[in-house]
C-alpha cells in the first residue's frame, strides 16, 4: 500500500496550489476570440469508428498513465493542482453547463459544497497522485459522501464540447482530470444503455483499495429518498463507512460499485483501461 508523502506541499492545499507549474502546457493555441477545437476526425464516431481517448489525452498534453510514477520522477504528479472550488469545480461546471443541453443537464449551475458530510482533507502521494484522508475518526455505518455533482454526459459530442470548453477556457490539467475522473454506468434498465459520468467534487478523489483492509468506503443499496435523485445514471448512491477509520486514513473503496466500464466502449469512446 503506498502512504503519504510527507513532504513538500503535501500538508498544506493552498501551498500545493501554488506551487503548481503552468510552464509545460502542450495545448495547440486557442485563435484570439476563438474556441480550442479538435479535429471533428478525431470525434467521427460514424461507421462504428470509436474515439481514440488516448490520443485525445496525447493532443490535449496529459500524461500517459503510465507515466504515472513518484514524486521524484513524475513532474505532474510532484506538481498536482490540488482542486478547490475556485478554480476545478467552478470552470468544470461552466463548461459542463455549455456543452450540454439545459434539459438534460444532472447538476444546478452551482457546485455543491455539500457532497462530503465528513471532514476531510486532500493530500497528494507519490503514485496514486492525490487522495482523500479523514481528520476524525468516523464510526462504522456513518455516511460519509453523496452525490451532489454528478455530471451526466449522453453522447461523446457533449463531452467533446465540454473539453474544449476547458481547453478555451480553463487550463489543460482541468481538462486531463476530467478524463481522469471520468467513468461510465448504466442509464436505465434497458441493455446496452450507459451514460458517461464525472463527480465534479472532491469525491473523484478517492482512490481504489488495494486490497480488503485498505477498504473502508462502500455504498449500499439504499437511495437517498430525494426526487433529483435517480435509480440509474451517474446519481448512484452514497458513500458509508464499511468499518471504523482512524483520524488520518485514507479513504479508499472500489470504483466496481458504480462503474461499468463497458459502457465506454457502447458511447463510442476507446478508453484504455488505467492499471492500478
Ligand atoms: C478517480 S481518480 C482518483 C484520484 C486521483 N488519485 C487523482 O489524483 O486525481 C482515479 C485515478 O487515481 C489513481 N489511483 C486510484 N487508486 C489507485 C491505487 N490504488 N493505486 C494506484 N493508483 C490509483 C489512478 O491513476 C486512477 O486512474
Amino acid at each position: 500500500s503506498t502512504s503519504f508523502a510527507e513532504e513538500s506541499c503535501s500538508n498544506d492545499i493552498q501551498e500545493c496550489a501554488n506551487n503548481y507549474d503552468t510552464s509545460s502546457s502542450s495545448v495547440p493555441a486557442v485563435p484570439p476570440g476563438g474556441m480550442f477545437k479538435f479535429d471533428d476526425d478525431l470525434w467521427d464516431t460514424s461507421k462504428g469508428n470509436k474515439v481514440d481517448m488516448e490520443k485525445v489525452r496525447r493532443i490535449i498534453g496529459c500524461p500517459k498513465v503510465e507515466e504515472f510514477g513518484t514524486f521524484d520522477d513524475n513532474p505532474y504528479i510532484y506538481s498536482s493542482r490540488i482542486p478547490t472550488e475556485e478554480n476545478t469545480w467552478r470552470h468544470m461546471y461552466e463548461a459542463y453547463h455549455a456543452a450540454v443541453p439545459p434539459h438534460e443537464a444532472s447538476i444546478p449551475k452551482q457546485y455543491d459544497p455539500t457532497a462530503f458530510v465528513q471532514p476531510i482533507k486532500i493530500q497528494v502521494a507519490a503514485i496514486v497522485g492525490r487522495g482523500i484522508r479523514t481528520t476524525e475518526f468516523i464510526p462504522k455505518g456513518t455516511l460519509v459522501w453523496r452525490p451532489r455533482n454528478a455530471a451526466e454526459f449522453r453522447r461523446v459530442e457533449d463531452l467533446r464540447k465540454f473539453l474544449e470548453h476547458i481547453l478555451t477556457y480553463s487550463t489543460y490539467e482541468v481538462a486531463c482530470d476530467a478524463l481522469l475522473w471520468s467513468y461510465t454506468s448504466r442509464a436505465s434498465p434497458k441493455e446496452n444503455d450507459y451514460i458517461l459520468c464525472i463527480d465534479m467534487d472532491e469525491g473523484s478523489l478517492i482512490n481504489v483499495a488495494d486490497d480488503d483492509d485498505e477498504l473502508n468506503l462502500a455504498q449500499t443499496l439504499e437511495r437517498i429518498d430525494d426526487k433529483e435523485r435517480t435509480v440509474y445514471g451517474c446519481q448512484t448512491g452514497s458513500l458509508y463507512a464499511t468499518r471504523d477509520i482512524e483520524a488520518g486514513e485514507e479513504l479508499r473503496m472500489d470504483y466496481g460499485d458504480f462503474a461499468e466500464a463497458d459502457g465506454f466502449g457502447v458511447l463510442g469512446i476507446d478508453m484504455t483501461e488505467q492499471s492500478f
